[in-house]
């Protein structure tokens, strides 16, 4: 089972988060979108990239702008093992996903699917033919992109999703430690994403992980798999 875990801003919680069982780590590298206190200068995205090389841990690169050439842009210069693309008004389509494979070759793409209602499951089969990664998540704030609510959605969307695309997806909003083996047991994803269950969020929009919550996560979700055989 994959651990995606979100919002690393600094090098020390990259690697803590690491250490703790993160499998994927997610970062916004900085762009137009997404709040300023979340956004990490390229310089130190390089720098957690080369923690993750060491580790054989993918770094993922959200895309909260609705720039595409921005998107590629930012795919050229970092080379990320994934682009998350999770804007309120740009999704992917089939000639984004071919720019991207000149730009970055080795670079998967992942498409958040807002989950609000059953159309999801359409809205998801339509990027299926031409993504790796389709993350499912909830909520949709305007100056960020589809995601970092905290809150949970229809589960049962999700699974019909799993069993209706061949992309490998991703279950995102509102997970936690108290929940990603419900959510397992029920959605069967290929893998699980955390931001604000295993975070500290301050002030000012600055953000912290909490180790402790994202090892548990970490545990909780692998054990889960396990039961399953997953
Ligand atoms: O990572 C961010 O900073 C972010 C900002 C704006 C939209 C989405 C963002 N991240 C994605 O949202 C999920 C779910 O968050 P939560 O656990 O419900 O708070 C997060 O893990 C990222 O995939």
């Amino acid at each position: 089972m994959i651990k995606q875990l979100y919002s690393i801003i600094r090098l020390e919680e990259a690697i803590q988060t690491m250490e703790a069982g993160a499998d994927n780590i997610g970062l916004v590298p900085m762009q137009k979108g997404g709040v300023p206190a979340h956004r990490v200068p390229l310089y130190r995205v390089d720098q957690i990239f080369d923690e993750c090389k060491k580790r054989n841990v993918n770094l993922v690169a959200i895309m909260l702008t609705n720039d595409p050439e921005e998107m590629l842009d930012l795919a050229r210069r970092i080379q990320p093992n994934i682009l998350h693309i999770a804007g309120d008004e740009y999704a992917a389509d089939e000639e984004f996903a071919r720019r991207l494979k000149e730009v970055a070759p080795h670079t998967a793409l992942m498409q958040a699917v807002l989950v609000d209602n059953h159309s999801a499951v359409e809205r998801a089969k339509k990027f299926d033919p031409f993504v790796d990664y389709i993350l499912l998540d909830s909520g949709l704030a305007p100056d960020t992109g589809i995601g970092a609510s905290g809150l949970t959605h229809d589960w049962s969307i999700d699974a019909e999703i799993v069993r209706s695309v061949k992309a490998r997806v991703i279950e995102a909003g509102g997970m936690g430690p108290d929940n990603v083996a419900e959510a397992i047991r029920q959605i069967r994803p290929y893998g699980v994403d955390s931001l604000t269950k295993t975070s500290f969020k301050y002030d000012g929009g600055d953000m912290e992980k909490n180790i402790p919550a994202v090892k548990a996560f970490c545990e909780n979700a692998d054990k889960a798999a396990r039961e399953l055989g997953l």
